[in-house]
């Protein structure tokens, strides 16, 4: 279930405040709370039911004229947007020391838009891991002030040995922003012994450094660094450079979920197989198994019911080999046929595939209620490449459905 949350939103123009209402309604997520004065929106944030996770704020209110509003916000530890009409350097400077999040110029319909943007981005960042690698205990306490701001998860480390560990223990970290001058292991080191690890091709990292030395960010940049920044930075530009450099690694992988992920079934596609199963197969060989699924009588699915129906039956069918098939690479060959590669012994893969014929035996699939079987091939022998085995695989599966369908042709 989506947990919905409340975006306290203080304007005093009708006309922006509908804007605003309308555009956050785009989000299932967000409960837009609307107020038109300071003083209503004093009282709801008194009220202690209301748990707000942003606020949008004008700086000019009627009944509060000079920004009071911010300070209010602030005060409830909320993050906190301003719209202006207008800005200048020294309005600017007093809102970012504030802590506000971002101030945006009300000038075009493409503002409001921009509003909601920084708003998601602080949804999302809830669940981003950052490792900040900082010898300093204030820098690092600067930096991780300025990311928990943006609702970032922060994890710390002292040196440069320390942070490479707690990046081989946590897969989740997305991102590293990483001092140069460190004890153990230096931050340029890092950079180059993690880009040296294919496990870490995705991580975001950010470079640091004090120094006057111009050639370290060239230096940062060649070991595989996304960016660097030169302390002291400015807030602002700390959280530009953090944010773009994140939007474009989220980029990176969407394309690279679009080329390499079935839309239907949300298994890895036939391009994947050849690409990520054959790196597979050479790690793991001798020691992979491999079997072909396919479904049996599919075009009478579609002949009585539509393809809408054999389109659902599918999907359904993807996620029933994501449930039964957890460890292993599953992938969507072509039209109703499946593949499984897995580095288990001969036993277990038929334990696992003799499960899920018998669960789609039994189980109505799709509102149509439909039942379905499938006929598989399996290849267990060492063979000396993806393709031998996907052909000995591909002929036991002809094998199994000459004999009858539903049933599992094995090469063991
Ligand atoms: N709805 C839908 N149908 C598809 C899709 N891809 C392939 N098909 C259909 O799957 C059917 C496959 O038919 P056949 O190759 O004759 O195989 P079958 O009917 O399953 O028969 P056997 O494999 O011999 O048991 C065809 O009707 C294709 O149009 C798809 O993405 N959606």
């Amino acid at each position: 279930m989506v947990t919905r949350l409340k975006i306290l939103v203080v304007e005093d123009s009708p006309v922006v405040l509908k804007v605003l209402n309308h555009l956050l309604l785009q989000n299932p997520t967000f409960i837009p709370v609307l107020c038109d004065c300071y003083k209503e929106a004093e009282s709801k944030l008194n009220n202690l039911e209301e748990v707000f996770f942003a606020a949008i704020v004008d700086l000019n209110l009627p009944d509060a004229e000079n920004g009071e509003i911010v300070d209010l916000v602030l005060s409830h530890k909320i993050p906190c947007v301003v719209l202006t009409g207008n800005i200048n350097d020294s309005l600017r400077l007093s809102l970012l020391n504030k802590g506000v999040l971002d101030y945006i110029i009300k000038d075009s319909r493409y503002s409001f838009n921009h509003v909601i943007k920084v708003i998601e981005r602080l949804n999302k960042n809830q669940g981003i891991k950052v490792l900040v690698a900082e010898d300093s205990s204030t820098s690092r306490l600067f930096i991780k002030i300025l990311l928990e701001q943006y609702r970032f998860k922060v994890i710390e480390a002292e040196n440069g040995q320390e942070a490479l560990a707690k990046l081989e223990a946590d897969s989740d970290i997305s991102m590293l922003i990483t001092d140069h001058n460190m004890p153990l292991v230096n931050g340029y080191d890092l950079v180059r012994m993690l880009r040296h690890n294919s496990r870490f091709q995705d991580l975001v990292i950010i470079g640091l450094s004090a120094e006057g030395d111009n050639a370290l960010s060239a230096k940062f940049i060649k070991a595989g660094a996304n960016d660097f920044l030169k302390k002291p930075f400015y807030h602002e530009e700390f959280h530009c450079r953090v944010i773009h450099n994140l939007e474009a690694q989220e980029m990176l992988e969407t394309i690279r979920d679009l080329a390499n992920i079935d839309p239907l079934t949300k298994l890895k596609n036939r391009r994947y197989l050849f690409d990520e199963g054959e790196r597979f197969f050479r790690k793991n060989s001798p020691n992979v198994s491999l079997a072909m699924l396919d479904l049996d009588n599919f075009k009478r699915v579609n002949d009585t019911y539509g393809h809408v129906v054999g389109d659902q039956l599918l999907e359904a069918v993807g996620s029933e080999i994501k449930a039964s098939f957890p460890d292993v690479l599953a992938f969507r060959f072509g039209g109703e046929e499946f593949c499984i590669i897995a580095s288990v012994g001969e036993q277990e893969l038929q334990g696992l595939l003799n499960s899920f014929s018998l669960k789609m035996r039994s189980k109505e699939l799709t509102e149509a209620k439909v039942l379905i079987t499938c006929s598989v091939g399996v290849c267990c022998r060492p063979v000396t490449s993806l393709e031998e085995s996907i052909r000995i695989a591909d002929a036991n599966l002809y094998e199994a459905k000459r004999l009858g369908r539903d049933q599992i042709v094995s090469d063991a």
